[in-house]
């Protein structure tokens, strides 16, 4: 089969949420072998991943180095963390493939995804990037322009424009690449945001966008008959934190928008992951899966997870 995987931002760093290189490499070589235990099981397999972490730190920089170097644009750090993840996972699954004695080539493509130019994301920032700061600082922060917003527990987060994902431009290089063999890295941190001119010109704007929309979008157009949106926990739960919580086996499509509905997965987190999973059931009858990377080849196997499955007819 062919199977999408999706990397969350935590699948590239540490449990601290630390984005330092080594803290990558080491995440990057976690996750690079669940997707050799997937080529183990005969399964083709496309690699997308978030930036969140990364494309805030780069921003950071930016504003730090400003006097000195010029500072690029949004779409210039993402087009950055595409790069720099991607030849991370490609060394990682190089290492973890010769480990196993498997011969199979890889390829990292910066990809550029389409965005309406009028999204409401651009107007509404919504996507939560870089590091966590205290109240304080955030809103020194948000005095000089910037949009912050209290994350819970862990503090203030800046937030960036995110567009919805229309079209991803690359698709057709990453489509003759896994048809060549390739196991082929793509469409890093939902693709570079770009819209198209009134003259049909494609020019990059300044967004992040969702790499769970991203994917499933990407898992549509590439053709993947499972898609599976890997996080820190096996299972997406209902009344998560409560006595009776209960992690979700196999449900329908139809089953989880409910559960979506009644509120039980918390935007910025299990609820893009949901909305991803559910738009890629609804739109190609194939499988969603959402688990922790240690439950993958299981998973993919129906045998863990979260797995979400059309809804029958009359169902
Ligand atoms: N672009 C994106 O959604 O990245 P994260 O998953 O790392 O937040």
């Amino acid at each position: 089969m062919r199977v999408l995987l999706a990397l969350g931002g935590n699948a590239m760093t540490n449990a601290d949420g630390r984005a330092r290189p080594e803290d990558q490499i080491e995440a990057a070589q976690v996750a690079m072998a669940a997707v050799a235990g997937l080529l183990e099981d005969d399964h083709e397999v496309v690699i997308t991943h978030g930036n969140g972490p990364q494309v805030g730190n780069l921003l950071v920089k930016n504003e730090l180095a400003a006097g000195v170097v010029p500072p690029v644009p949004l779409d210039w750090c993402g087009a950055q963390t595409q790069a720099t993840l991607g030849f991370v996972l490609m060394d990682a699954l190089d290492r973890e493939l010769a480990v196993r004695g498997i011969e199979r080539r890889s390829a990292a493509l910066v990809t550029r995804t389409l965005v309406d130019a009028d999204d409401d994301g651009f107007t509404h920032p919504t996507k939560p990037i870089g590091r966590h700061l205290p109240e304080a600082e955030a809103r020194v922060l948000v005095d000089h322009g910037e949009t912050w917003e209290d994350r819970g527990e862990k503090g203030w987060r800046r937030v960036v424009a995110s567009p919805e994902p229309r079209e991803i431009l690359d698709a057709p290089a990453a489509v003759a690449l896994i048809e060549a063999g390739f196991v082929v890295v793509a469409n890093g941190g939902g693709g570079i945001p770009h819209v198209r001119r009134p003259d049909g010109s494609l020019v990059g704007v300044e967004a992040v966008i969702d790499k769970d929309l991203g994917a499933a979008l990407l898992a549509r157009t590439t053709g993947a008959e499972v898609l599976v949106i890997a996080t820190d926990v096996p299972n997406a739960v209902v009344r998560w934190g409560e006595p009776d919580a209960e992690p979700l086996g196999r449900v329908t499509v139809d089953e989880l928008r409910a559960h979506a509905a009644d509120g039980q997965f918390a935007s910025g987190s299990m609820g893009p992951k949901v909305d991803a999973v559910c738009r890629f059931v609804e739109t190609t009858g194939g499988t969603g899966v959402i688990t922790s990377l240690d439950q993958i080849t299981a998973a993919v196997a129906g045998d863990a997870g979260t797995v979400v499955v059309p809804t029958p007819l009359g169902g």
